[in-house]
This record gives structure tokens, sequence and C-alpha cells, in this order.
């Protein structure tokens, strides 16, 4: 278990060496107030955590892995149909290009709408449906986890934006091909992005990839540290809908992926991002408001937040449109 340090250039270097910090759900049975505890501490240190013993059965996530190891094996212009022509931008297939905006990566991705099954690729049968019923249950255990441990009255506040059946929730599976030709691809410092530097903007993350490593969190002294893959474990990333609802408490972590790791075998992550529906209003909850600890955020709804989203570029620090003036009510 990592210990956070207030010295942030300690801090990195320690997480470097150790990782980040690892939170076993199987505590949840005899030792509660100690996940809870860990899990708030994790969040505000790091905003991001490992979870291990989370009770999803691999089953599960060998299903969705398969169909998606099979999917990017497909010839390019099959997987361009494969969610079909009437399905709007940005959900389907996509290949090098993030967003709207010129961003670019060296991977290709399925972009999917948790609650639409429209989007869903037919060959994919359940395995979809049955992956993002299992993490968005996980991730809305972790929530009221997180409610707990802030002391927060109700215990639902966060997962129930989640649960709601209007959901803006997203499944992304990313592929990054390995290299074939070291030299080709890698710039002058060594470096070959796969998903540049950015948060989620949604309320949380989970993550999971292949053996294959390529994932980096960017430590407050800006030092970039790996995170090293574990397919049996779920790697949970705090958003930023979550940093707004926890008045900055918890922060979202700004991570990229690298594609500069294997030369043999391609990374593939799933990666299920719970979002409240379009309509909700993302503001600090009332707990996390006080004189000491005045509202930082302006109110706005999660429609707007992504409105904002799409016309930004994968780096801009989006929330930055949404802070309070120290002047404002
Ligand atoms: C450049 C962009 C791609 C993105 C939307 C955005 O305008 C900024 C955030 C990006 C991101 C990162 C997390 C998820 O992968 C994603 C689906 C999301 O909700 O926000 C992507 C967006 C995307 O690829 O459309
Ligand atoms: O593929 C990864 O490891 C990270 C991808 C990511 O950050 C994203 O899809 O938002
Ligand atoms: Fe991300």
């Amino acid at each position: 278990m990592v210990v956070a340090s207030p010295n942030p250039l300690k801090r990195s270097k320690k997480t470097k060496a150790m990782g980040v910090p690892t939170i076993d759900l199987s505590l949840k049975y005899q030792q509660r107030s100690t996940l809870t505890d860990l899990i708030v501490e994790a969040c505000e240190d790091f905003g991001i955590f490992k979870v291990v013993n989370h009770g999803i059965s691999t089953e599960v996530i060998s299903a969705l892995e398969n169909h998606g190891l099979d999917f990017f094996s497909k010839p390019t212009p099959e997987k361009h149909l494969v969610v079909g022509p009437t399905v709007p931008k940005p959900f389907g297939y996509g290949f090098r290009n993030i967003g709207n905006n010129g961003d670019v990566g060296d991977l290709e991705y399925l972009l999917l709408h948790a609650n639409l099954s429209s989007t869903h690729p037919p060959l994919f049968g359940e395995a979809v449906d049955d992956y993002v019923g299992a993490v968005a249950d996980l991730s809305c255990e972790l929530l009221d986890l997180m409610a707990e441990g802030l002391w927060v009255s109700d215990k639902t506040i966060f997962s129930k934006l989640i649960r709601d059946v209007q959901s803006d929730s997203l499944l992304r599976l990313n592929h990054y091909p390995p290299l074939k030709n070291k030299d080709s691809f890698i710039n002058g410092s060594g470096e070959r992005i796969g998903f540049g530097e950015h948060s989620d903007p949604q309320i949380l993350t989970i993550l999971r990839s292949n053996d294959v490593g390529g994932l980096q969190i960017c430590m407050p002294d800006g030092l970039w540290v790996p995170v090293q893959p574990d397919p049996n474990a779920f790697y949970v990333m705090v958003g930023d809908a979550l940093q707004v609802l926890t008045n900055g408490r918890f922060g979202s972590v700004k991570h990229r992926a690298m594609a500069n790791n294997s030369t043999t075998k391609a990374r593939m992550s799933m990666n299920f991002f719970g979002a409240p529906p379009l309509n909700a209003t993302i503001s600090p909850i009332q707990e996390m408001v006080s004189p000491m600890n005045p509202n930082l955020y302006k109110p706005f709804t999660w429609g707007e937040y992504k409105r904002a989203m799409h016309s930004s570029r994968l780096s801009d620090c989006r929330l930055n449109l949404f802070k309070r003036r120290i002047n404002d009510q």
C-alpha cells in the first residue's frame, strides 16, 4: 500500500517505486471503515487506485476481451460497419483520430454508449451488456464507499447519477498495435503516444487492460509515472465530474497511454466511463461546501460540460471554464 507523502517530489518517487494505492475490496466484509478511509485517501492524494478482489468474474471479462481482440483483427472496412451507418458520431470504430479537434494517437478504438444498445456491435452478443452491468455495479459500489468515507448523509448521492436509466455512461475499447519497426515510430524523446494526456470528464472510470503496459499518470510535480498492467485488477480513476461534486476534495487524474511498450503484442484496454444523465446538474454536494471550503464551481449540466468538452482539445483543462472567480456568488 502507498502512503501519501506531503512532499510532491517524494510522493512521485515513492509512487514510481511502489505503484498507485491498491484497494482490497474484500475488506468490506470485516474492516469497512478502514476500507472507506483508504479509498478516500487514494482519491484525495492520487485520483487513481487499483481494485483487487473486486468480485467480477473472469468469464465476463474474457468474453468482452475475446470479442474485442477478434473485432480489431478484422479488415478495416468491416470494422467501420460494425455499429451501422445510422449511429451518430462519436460512436463506433475510430482510428488514430481522437475527438473533433485534430488530436491524434497511435491507436484504434471502439466507442459505445453503455445504455443505447443501438451502438452495440451485434457480433458481440451479450458480452457488452454483461460487462457493462458488472462494471457499472462496481463503480456504484465504490461511489457508495466514497460517500461513506466522506461522511455524506445520502450514501447513494454519487452512484444514483450512474444508476439513472438516462445515464450517459460509455464503454471504450482501445487497441494499441505493437511496434513493427521501433525506429520508424518513436519520436526523438523515445516516446510514442497512444492516447494523449487528459483527464476523463465523467464521474468515475473503470479501466481494465491486458498484460501490456502503457498507462501513465501525471504526478503534481509533472513527473509521468507508469502504472503496471494487471489483467486481474481494475484501475479506478476520478473524473472531472466527481472533482466538482466533491468541491475539489477529490482530483481528477491526468493520464495518458503510451504505445511503445511491446514489439510483439498489442495493448488492449476496456474503459467504462460512469456518467450522469445529460440533464443532471453537476455542482458540489452540500456537505462539501462550508465557509472554510467555499463552492469552487458554477453549476452546469452534464450536457453543457459535454458541449464544452467536444469543442476542446484532449489535453485542455475544461473545468477551468466552470471555476468561480473570487467575487462570484
Ligand atoms: C478530444 C476529445 C476526445 C474526448 C472528447 C474530447 O473533446 C475531450 C475528452 C475526450 C474523452 C477522454 C475520455 C474518453 O475516452 C472520451 C470518450 C470522453 O468522454 O472524453 C474521450 C472523448 C472522445 O474520444 O470522443
Ligand atoms: O487505453 C488506456 O490505457 C487509457 C485510455 C484512456 O485514457 C481513455 O480512453 O480515456
Ligand atoms: Fe482516459
